[in-house]
Formats: structure tokens, C-alpha cells, sequence
């Protein structure tokens, strides 16, 4: 019977995977090579910002007043190892520094300082997104390292959560899916997971290979998704289309769908744009990379906005950023989350900077993350200080409070009233109505708009 859980790697998806383990019922021990991460989940407070996980740590933690105290944390290898029926593997995988493979020599420390503890029969499952193959190799070196040989057996359970959403998608995801060998695993498994199984959830058992290919797929089906309407924006900006009016009308298509097809700024973030690229990487040494090689176009897309966007800002600055200043709202890759990695919004602020502009940043979580990666950007308390004297202003990350901004009482604190919405969430009317200059990526200025409807 499995009642005992560790959770290796206590980032983004290892904290939320173990808060949500003790959830459901079972006795957890996370386990982190970075001491002052460990200290910090011990006492109940989350390193990164993250909706609901705070709660559910204040719920389970050790120590804390009127937790369940199911929910432990250590540095010890051996206590993890002694502890865990089942250990999930949720280490970081990124890009590599000198390729755009995926880097698995987290993964294989993480399982190189386990497997020589383990000497009690157990199953190791790998969360972690790793390129096809990983789960065949790491099951060999397991077996070879494992005193207890092979009863200390593999398995792989990709995941699927979003940042932002990650209690909810945990507790209750869309999938299942578990690679497994053998029924003990999968029996296991479905231990684990026995309350969202008995609500319904959908389980795919299945080998090691499509377990691993099901996670690069769907994160490439999702980036090309968002790939896909934003070529549309570039037809749209060359025919005078809008883009947003399009990806409306395509969605009520029920084939299609609405989902992941919001123009802008593009993808981001720790895990769209390096698993793409570690997707095709793979392809290659399977030597099927051209079949991949839609793939570099979705790169390619998703990278050009970015440019533009710095594009369409230095055009609404007369030409040329120098002496101009601009403020940026949002840093964060994505709205209700403090992760800055590969930032579409900070890329874009710092390539503005680069070019002689002043950039004040103002985001509501993400700041602490911004200022120590981008140390020569300015950073303001609020959006509303950020904006103070600026020439334009561009919204990056959709955060709900931009959204909520009175273009009015904005429009008394900047030099020039000029916005563009690198999110296409702004209401555009609104800010029109306020006398702004709304520009956005796929859309019409309101000069071709016009221009557009006379011709109709
Ligand atoms: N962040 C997300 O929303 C999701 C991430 N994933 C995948 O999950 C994996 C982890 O991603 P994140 O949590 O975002 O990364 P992260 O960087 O936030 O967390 C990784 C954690 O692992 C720890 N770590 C590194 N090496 C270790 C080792 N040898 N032993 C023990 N701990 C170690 C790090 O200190 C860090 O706390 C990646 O493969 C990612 O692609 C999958 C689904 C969702
Ligand atoms: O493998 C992962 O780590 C996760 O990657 C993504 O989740 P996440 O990175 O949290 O964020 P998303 O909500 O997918 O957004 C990714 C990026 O795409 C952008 N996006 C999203 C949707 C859209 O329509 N348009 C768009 O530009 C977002 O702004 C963001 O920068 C996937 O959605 C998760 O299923 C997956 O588990």
C-alpha cells in the first residue's frame, strides 16, 4: 500500500505536487538541494507566488498550528530514501547553456543521489519533462545503482499543470497519463491517484516513450496553437485585418476552439519555448528532425513579435527611443505568476533599454524576480508611477488590474497619451474614448480602421 510520498525538486511544479500529495491524504517529505528553499516551505511559506499554495502549505506543513502535519521538507538523501514508497521526481530540465537540448543533469543527479539510498522495494516516477528516451536510460542506471535492484522500478507521469492554475490542475487535471512496466507500477499509480481517478479523471496507461512524447506534443501542439494566430496577426497588420476579431470568429468553430488563440506578444515562460526547442533537438537525434521543422517556424513566429513590439514602440516615439521614456506593465511570463523565465515582457523591456530609452517596469508579483535578473531596468511601485512622464506606455503582461486602469486618470500623468497592447486585453474603446493613441499587434490603427470602414 503506498502511504508514503517524496517529492525530489520543490520548485514551481515539486511544491505544488507535494502540497497537493498531502491533499489527498498521504504522509510527504519534499526534498530540495537548496537549503533556504527547504527552511522556507518548512515554515509554510512559498518561495514563488503561486494561487492557492500558500493555503494548502498553512494546511499540511509540520509544525504549524492546526496543520494536519503530513507535509514535511529535507536536504537528507537517505531520509527521503527511507521514507518514500513512491518518490516523484519533479527537478528542473532547461534549455542547455551551449545547444537547445534539454539539460538532464539535474535529472540525473537527482537520481544518482536517490538510487544508492533505495534498499526497500519502491517506484521512482519521473514528472519532469524530458526528452523521449530519458525514462528507458534512467531505469537502467536505477536498476544498477539501486541496492535494492529491480524492485526499486521507474516509472513516468508527465504533468500538465499551468503556472497560475497549478493547485487546481493538480487536484484536479484534465489527464492522467503513466508510462509504466509493469502492473505493480501501475497499480501504484493509480493508488496515488485514486481520488481524481474515482472522479473521473481520465487515465492513459501506456510505455515509457509515449508517456514522455504525450508532454513535448501537447506543449507543441499548444505552442503552435498560439504560433498560428499570431502568423494571422502579421497577415492582418500587411491586409489591415484584425486580428482579434478573426480569432473570435475562428473560435466559435467548435473544431478549432478558442483556447491558446489570443494574439500578442507570444509565448513564454520555463517550459513552451525550451521544450520546443528540446523537441526538436531530440527529432534530431532520432534522425527524424524535418519532421519537426514546423516547429523552428513557431519559434521563429513567436520570436519576431517580440520585435515587433519593440518595433511598433520606437514608431510611436517619432523614430527613435533616445531620450524617450517608456513604461512596461508587466515582467512576469504570463499574468498570476511571479516567473520571469524567458519573459516575453522583459525581453521586450530590455531591448527597449538597449536602445536608449528610460524603462520603468511595474508588475504586481513579479518584481523581486525582474529586479535581480534585469538589475538596469527602473522599477516602480504601481502601474500608475511607472507610467508618470512617459512617452508610451506598453502593456505586456494582461494582468487584471491593467485591465481595470481608468485610461482618464492615466492619461493626466503621461507626456503622451500612447498605448500599445501587447496583449490585445485592453478595451480598446475605452481608451480611444480617453484620447489615446491605441496601437496593437494584428490590429488596425485607428487611422486604417477608419480608412478600412470608409472603403466598406
Ligand atoms: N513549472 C511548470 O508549470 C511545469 C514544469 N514542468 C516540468 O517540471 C520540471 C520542473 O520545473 P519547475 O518546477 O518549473 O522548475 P524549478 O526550477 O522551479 O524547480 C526545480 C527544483 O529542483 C531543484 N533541484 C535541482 N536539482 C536538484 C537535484 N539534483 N536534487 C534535488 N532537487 C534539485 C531546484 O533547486 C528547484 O527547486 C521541468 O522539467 C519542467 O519542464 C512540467 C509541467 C509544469
Ligand atoms: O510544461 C509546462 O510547464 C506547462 O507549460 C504551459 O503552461 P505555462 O507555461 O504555465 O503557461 P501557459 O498558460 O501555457 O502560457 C504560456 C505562454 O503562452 C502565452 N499565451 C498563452 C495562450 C494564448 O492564447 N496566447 C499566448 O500568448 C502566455 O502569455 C505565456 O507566455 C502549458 O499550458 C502547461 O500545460 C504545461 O504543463
Amino acid at each position: 500500500m503506498v502511504s508514503t510520498i517524496t517529492v525530489i525538486g520543490t520548485g514551481y511544479l515539486g511544491a505544488t505536487h507535494a502540497a497537493c500529495m498531502a491533499e489527498l491524504g498521504f504522509e510527504v517529505l519534499g526534498l530540495d538541494i537548496v537549503p533556504e528553499k527547504v527552511a522556507a516551505l518548512s515554515a509554510g511559506r512559498v518561495p514563488m507566488y503561486e494561487p492557492g499554495l500558500d493555503e494548502l502549505l498553512a494546511k499540511h506543513v509540520a509544525g504549524l498550528e492546526g496543520s494536519t502535519g503530513r507535509l514535511r521538507f529535507t536536504t537528507s538523501w537517505e531520509e527521503a530514501a527511507a521514507f518514500g514508497d513512491v518518490h516523484f521526481v519533479c527537478v528542473n530540465t532547461p534549455q542547455q547553456r551551449d545547444g537547445t537540448a534539454a539539460d538532464m543533469s539535474h535529472v540525473d543527479a537527482a537520481v544518482d543521489a536517490l538510487a544508492p539510498h533505495l534498499t526497500r522495494p519502491t517506484l521512482v516516477v519521473g514528472k519532469s519533462t524530458v526528452p523521449v528516451g530519458s525514462a528507458d536510460r534512467l531505469a537502467e542506471r536505477l536498476a544498477a545503482l539501486a541496492p535494492a535492484g529491480d524492485q526499486a522500478e521507474l516509472a513516468w507521469n508527465p504533468e500538465f499543470l499551468r503556472e497560475g492554475f497549478a493547485v487546481g490542475d493538480t487536484l484536479h487535471p484534465d489527464r492522467l497519463v503513466v508510462g509504466v512496466r509493469s502492473e505493480r507500477a501501475e497499480s501504484m499509480l493509480r493508488e496515488v491517484y485514486a481520488t481524481p481517478i474515482g472522479q473521473g479523471v481520465p487515465l492513459v496507461v501506456t510505455d515509457f516513450p509515449t508517456a514522455e512524447l504525450v508532454k513535448t506534443a501537447a506543449n507543441s501542439f499548444l505552442a503552435t496553437k498560439i504560433s498560428f494566430i499570431n502568423a494571422m496577426a502579421e497577415i492582418c497588420e500587411s491586409a489591415g485585418a484584425d486580428v482579434v476579431q478573426l480569432s473570435k470568429a475562428l473560435s466559435h468553430d467548435e473544431r478549432i476552439g478558442g483556447k491558446f488563440l489570443n494574439s500578442g506578444l507570444g509565448f513564454g515562460g520555463g517550459c513552451l519555448p525550451k521544450d520546443i526547442r528540446a523537441f526538436m533537438a531530440r527529432a534530431d537525434e532520432l534522425g527524424t528532425g524535418r519532421t519537426l521543422s514546423f516547429l523552428r517556424e513557431v519559434d521563429s513566429i513567436n520570436m519576431r513579435r517580440r520585435s515587433r513590439t519593440v518595433e511598433l514602440a520606437r514608431e510611436q516615439c517619432g523614430g527613435s527611443f533616445l531620450g524617450r521614456r517608456v513604461a512596461v506593465f508587466g515582467a512576469a511570463f504570463k499574468p498570476n505568476s511571479d516567473d520571469i523565465r524567458d519573459s516575453p515582457a522583459l525581453n521586450v523591456a530590455a531591448q527597449i533599454l538597449l536602445q536608449g530609452a528610460q524603462v520603468t517596469v511595474y508588475d504586481p508579483k513579479a518584481m523581486d524576480n525582474a529586479r535581480k535578473a534585469f538589475p538596469g531596468l527602473s522599477y516602480a511601485s504601481s502601474a500608475l508611477e511607472a507610467a508618470q512622464g512617459a512617452h508610451v506606455i506598453l502593456h505586456l503582461t494582461e494582468w487584471q488590474e491593467f485591465r481595470e486602469i481608468d485610461p482618464e486618470v492615466l492619461g493626466s500623468m503621461v507626456d503622451e497619451k500612447c498605448v500599445i497592447d501587447g496583449r490585445n486585453t485592453l478595451d480598446r474603446a475605452r481608451w480611444e474614448a480617453a484620447d489615446w493613441s491605441y496601437r496593437a499587434l494584428g490590429r488596425p490603427s485607428a487611422a486604417t480602421a477608419e480608412r478600412v470602414a470608409v472603403v466598406s
